[in-house]
């Protein structure tokens, strides 16, 4: 007799600490001006051309986010956008030693506009600079998203003269230095840059803080942390140190013997004047930006960086009553657009139920995320096998769509072992809708921009909340609906619902059942696929 066909391995989840309670927090040393927060309510959208609000926009960028669809802010944006450009705090000038403009940390759920929150002010602000020097930094945790911010900035930036670029290390080093530095042989008084705006990953920037000559950040007006939690989380954090000290003047004056660069007279706050007139001491113009949709409290974190007495904005669906919990309490906030569904399921059936949502919900396109690129190219393998053991029999005999009669979905895989050039061409058939369904790890849980994702599944179980909020918004983004679905193994159901629930989010998710029978139609496929990989493996 035949033994039944294998189910595919599933290993235990690792599990993380959970983040610290508030009494905790405030036990060690909860930054003052976290509990000052302005909450902004997520449903907040006033119109760009309302002739009553002035936003701090020439009208030059009116027209330009006009001609790019924005028609009304979103929250995030209707709360920075006049408190960066128009308000009591707002320093529009290039530099303001004496005015030295204060920190700004913002949480807002994913797809809720934060790249365009702080590149209009950022571009509203440098568009008056006469000569280019190297005033805006953002940094991104990976090549992906830094590319997709590049493609923002150079969007706002069509007609003003500034010059945007990049560091990633996707290009050879050689290349890249030329493309920021223009004198890579002469040690130039204030350095020397061919950008305004620069995006990069931290490696790549401290490389060139390193070894490209003339490569300085002394005209530093802003400093964009993007995706904040991850940057500043224990894998990416060595980055910080170089790059504060970059950004600290130099004494003054510089010995002729050292490395460091002679400041030049755009950046006041590195010429050291003040004693010569008796002045109070200035201070560096450059504005730290934080971002994330799951902003650390972590105080030792922040106070890693150093912020000027920061101003939070915690973008919220929560009412005033809860204030305090939306404050002290790390934010996992998602879209209200969002619909959460969970679904448990036992080990060996997994990739069937995956295989019959795909098959029977109306997806027009789904991530799938699983938890490594081994699972990513088994999961895959599988898929084909079962869609192709479906259209050889829909083929032959007449099948309804409910027993496999429904057209190929085409899958593929997207994961860290790709090129850069195959990356994009996948992303780009996935976002022209011929790749309908797109498998893959962690790496595109972040940022990445797709704007219409219908589904998200959490094939293997996201590790924590944080990676649970960034892989759903990949869908439900910019105000539109969408639907995450998690599908859990019955061993980690209680783990899972542990995590949701201490987050306060399980209230949102509705638990779903299926009854056994309506995976019959598609068992005999199955099976089928499921020899047929075990064959492969059993080759390899
Ligand atoms: N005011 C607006 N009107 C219309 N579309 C907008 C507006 N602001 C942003 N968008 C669009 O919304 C989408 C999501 O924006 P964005 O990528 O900045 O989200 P995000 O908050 O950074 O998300 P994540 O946390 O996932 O990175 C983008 O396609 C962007 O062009």
């Amino acid at each position: 007799m035949d033994s039944p066909p294998l189910p595919l391995l599933s290993f235990p989840q690792p599990q993380q600490p959970p983040p610290p309670t508030s009494s905790e927090l405030s036990r060690q040393g909860l930054d003052p001006s976290l509990l000052q927060a302005e909450l902004v309510p997520s449903s907040l959208s006033p119109s760009l051309s309302d002739p009553d609000a002035n936003y701090g926009l020439n009208e030059r960028l009116q027209r330009r986010l006009e001609a790019l669809g924005v028609d009304n802010l979103f929250a995030v944006q209707a709360a920075l956008w006049p408190w960066l450009l128009t308000g009591p705090e707002a320093r529009r000038g290039l530099y303001e030693p004496r005015r030295a403009p204060r920190d700004v940390c913002v949480s807002a759920p994913t797809g809720s506009g934060k790249t365009l929150a702080y590149a209009v002010p950022i571009v509203e602000i440098l568009s008056v600079r006469v000569v280019t020097r190297l005033r805006s930094l953002v940094i991104l945790p990976t090549r992906d998203l830094v590319q997709q911010v590049k493609e923002t900035f150079e969007a706002l930036c069509k007609g003003t003269g500034l010059k945007v670029g990049s560091a990633t290390g996707a290009q050879s080093w050689a290349k890249e230095q030329k493309a920021l530095v223009e004198d890579l042989e002469t040690k130039l008084q204030g350095g020397s840059s061919n950008i305004d705006i620069l995006v990069c990953t931290p490696g790549r920037l401290i490389d060139h803080l390193d070894d490209t000559p003339n490569f300085s950040l002394q005209h530093l007006r802003f400093l964009v942390i993007d995706e904040a939690d991850r940057l500043l989380s224990q894998s990416f954090q060595s980055f910080l140190p170089r790059l504060l000290t970059a950004l600290t003047p130099t004494p003054h004056p510089v010995p002729p013997s050292s490395d460091l660069l002679i400041p030049d007279a755009l950046s006041p706050a590195w010429l050291d004047l003040p004693h010569e007139f008796g002045w109070a001491p200035m201070l560096p113009s450059c504005q730290k930006l934080l971002f994330s949709a799951t902003m650390t409290r972590d105080p030792g974190v922040l106070k890693s960086l150093g912020l000027r007495n920061p101003k939070y904005f915690i973008v919220t669906a929560a009412p005033e009553g809860e204030r305090d919990e939306a404050i002290i309490r790390e934010e996992f906030s998602v879209p209200d657009t969002l619909s959460e569904y969970l679904l448990v399921v036992p080990t060996d059936l997994k990739p069937l139920y995956l295989f019959h949502l795909l098959h029977t919900h109306p997806i027009t396109n789904a991530l799938v995320f699983t938890k490594s690129t081994e699972s990513t190219t088994r999961l895959l393998k599988l898929f084909e096998f079962f869609e192709s053991a479906r259209l050889s029999v829909s083929t032959s005999v007449s099948a309804s769509a409910q027993d496999g009669g429904s057209p190929q979905i085409l899958a593929r895989a997207f994961s860290s072992e790709l090129g850069k050039g195959e990356r994009k061409s996948i992303l780009d058939q996935f976002k022209q809708g011929r790749i309908r369904v797109l498998v893959a790890s962690d790496l595109v849980s972040r940022g990445i921009d797709i704007p219409d994702v219908s589904h998200v599944v959490n094939y293997d179980s996201p590790l924590d909340m944080r990676k649970y909020v960034h892989r759903a918004g990949r869908t439900a983004r910019a105000g539109r609906e969408g639907e995450v679905w998690s599908l859990v193994e019955s061993q980690e159901a209680r783990w899972v619902r542990e995590m949701l629930k201490a987050a306060g989010h399980w209230r949102r998710v509705k638990r779903v059942k299926w009854e056994e029978g309506v995976l019959d139609p598609f068992r005999g496929f199955y099976a089928v696929a499921l020899e047929r990989l075990r064959e492969v493996y059993s080759k390899e």
